[in-house]
């Protein structure tokens, strides 16, 4: 593609060289340029990419994009000055790729908890309905029914249209996204068209990097903001913040609901261990997902699929056949009749809703133990309010690690336990290692227990300084079962 192509859409507020000369690739990583490479260079949230446009000319970038011209600038260079070198990135990386969401229907779900499981669920939906999907989330990459790791909730700007124009070139016509709060705030979904968008909830989290709610809040907002006029949003009017999300929005505006009324109206009839009959727009259905949560996120769902256009009976028929979502909420009953839930609550308010809903299911008087730990180099604020919930709702709690990253495990349980209160001081174990957690929770569990295994649901590895040791909380649960002397 000529570079003036690509240019198409981009702000440019000066350009110093030609824009004739063929381009093999865009990149905002200086690291991994190679010949004929356009550098894109971003301010980041450690370092300035203008600081490494060098180093991208010396690995053959022969284009270089910019918010500041550099003084010492190279003959055979062009340079391109543009506001924001983020929002350039997304107008060139959909020029790049053809522009892939013009041609398929992509729906974003932003949100503090229930992202993965709502854009899940959705792909899930879409194939069993005979439409192949697209899904883009935290667990993975999908690709109709080609799979690809994911390193991202929301991936990097090119990643994003690298995937959708392969899925466009294979016929797809739905794609499902996660948005996450970084995502929008960095430009990663810069240029994107989407078809539609919806919003679950919004709670604590993220402020190590947002630093207060108001940002928060902010950032996911401007996801609505954006969106055009052709495009629906649909929100969830249970959280108080769900009308704020649309306030500006140029999009259609829906809403949903189990406790008021909205234009997409749910309520649990019955709500089991084994699953809940629900009632959407006055259609009853069994679910075999677990808790009101899980109730809200099928409402999301069923509000995006109609909005889709998709047939309402079919729609419903399916949604009562769909599984839960990996690490969520997943359940093994072991051979002492202990029953372990690994679930990926990892916010104050998803510990709440797990946690009450275990409550609210469990028939006989069996003790809870709930095992959870904060994820390190992340928000620091939400750990005393994690072990509080966990604390003061479980009939026994051991506060343990989560991925501990760079941070010491002992100071992020220092941290947690300030958020404990003294009536519950004799409540609580720590013990930093998680595996050693999961097993004192078995010694302790009795038949008919239940263990709640928090925060790191489908993720397969523990994080210490940078390196991912293999960890599956599932996988440790039902070995230390079978070695159990019970
Ligand atoms: C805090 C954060 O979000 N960081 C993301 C951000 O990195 P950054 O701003 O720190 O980048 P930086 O290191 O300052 O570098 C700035 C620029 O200089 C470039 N650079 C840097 C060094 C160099 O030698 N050469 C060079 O060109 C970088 O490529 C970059 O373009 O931009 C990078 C490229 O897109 C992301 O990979 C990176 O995600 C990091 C790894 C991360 O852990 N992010 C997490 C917090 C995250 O994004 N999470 C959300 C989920 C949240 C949720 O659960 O809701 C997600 O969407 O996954
Ligand atoms: N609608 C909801 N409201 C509150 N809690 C929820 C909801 N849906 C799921 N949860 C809880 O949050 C956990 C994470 O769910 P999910 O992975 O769907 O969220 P996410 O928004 O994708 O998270 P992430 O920010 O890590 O990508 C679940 O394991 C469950 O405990
Ligand atoms: N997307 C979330 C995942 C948190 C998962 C938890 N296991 C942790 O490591 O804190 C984040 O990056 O904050
Ligand atoms: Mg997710």
């Amino acid at each position: 593609m000529k570079l003036k192509d690509l240019l198409y859409k981009t702000q440019i507020l000066d350009i110093i060289g030609t824009t004739d000369q063929e381009i093999k690739a865009i990149s905002f990583d200086s690291r991994k340029v190679e010949q004929g490479h356009v550098f894109v260079a971003i301010s980041g949230f450690a370092v300035d990419g203008h600081e490494y446009i060098d180093q991208a000319i010396n690995k053959g970038a022969e284009v270089v994009v910019c918010s500041t011209l550099p003084e010492n600038r190279k003959d055979h260079i062009t340079y391109i000055k543009v506001k924001d070198t983020s929002i350039a990135l997304g107008a060139m990386a959909a020029n790049f790729y053809d522009n892939p969401t013009e041609k398929l229907k992509l729906v974003g779900v932003t949100g503090t908890n229930g992202k993965t499981t709502t854009a899940t669920l959705l792909y899930e939906l879409s194939e069993k309905l005979g439409y192949p999907a697209a899904l883009i989330s935290t667990i993975n990459i999908k690709i109709h029914k080609e799979e690809i790791p994911s390193t991202h909730t929301t991936p990097d700007i090119i990643e994003i249209n690298s995937i959708l124009a392969q899925a466009v070139e294979e016929g797809i016509e739905y794609a499902f996204m996660e948005v996450s709060s970084h995502g929008i705030h960095q430009n990663r979904i810069a240029g994107l068209k989407f078809a539609g968008a919806g919003f679950t909830n919004i709670t604590h989290d993220h402020l190590d990097y947002h630093e207060t709610f108001k940002n928060y809040i902010a950032a996911k907002k401007a996801f609505f903001d954006n969106l055009s006029k052709d495009a629906f949003a649909l929100t969830n009017i249970d959280d108080k913040n769900g009308w704020v999300m649309l306030q500006n929005t140029h999009a259609k505006k829906y809403s949903y609901a189990l406790k008021t009324s909205a234009d997409f109206k749910g309520k649990v009839i019955e709500n089991q261990f084994h699953g809940m009959l629900l009632q959407f727009n006055d259609k009853e259905f069994w679910t075999t997902l677990v808790g009101t949560f899980n109730a809200s996120n099928l409402l999301l769902v069923y509000g995006i699929a109609n909005l889709l256009g998709w047939n309402e009976e079919e729609i419903l028929t399916s949604l009562s056949e769909l599984k839960n979502v990996e690490g969520r909420f997943e359940t093994f009953t072991s051979p002492q009749g202990i029953i372990t839930i690994v679930d990926y609550a990892h916010t104050p308010d998803a510990l709440e809703n797990v946690i009450s809903t275990i409550q609210n299911i469990r028939t006989r008087n069996e003790k809870l133990y709930v095992l959870a730990g904060c994820g390190g180099d992340r928000d620091k604020n939400k750990r005393p309010e994690m072990a509080h919930v966990v604390t003061s709702q479980a009939d026994q709690a051991i506060l343990t690690s989560d991925n501990p990253r760079t941070e010491d495990p002992n100071e992020i349980l220092k941290d947690m336990e300030a958020g404990v209160q003294p009536q519950h001081y004799k409540k609580y174990l720590k013990i930093a290692d998680r595996k050693e957690a999961i097993k004192t929770a078995f010694k302790l569990a009795e038949k008919g227990d239940i263990i709640l295994i928090a925060g790191k649901g489908h993720e397969t590895y523990q994080e210490i300084h940078g390196v991912k040791y293999p960890f599956d909380d599932m996988q440790i649960a039902i070995e230390t079962a079978k070695t159990l002397n019970k």
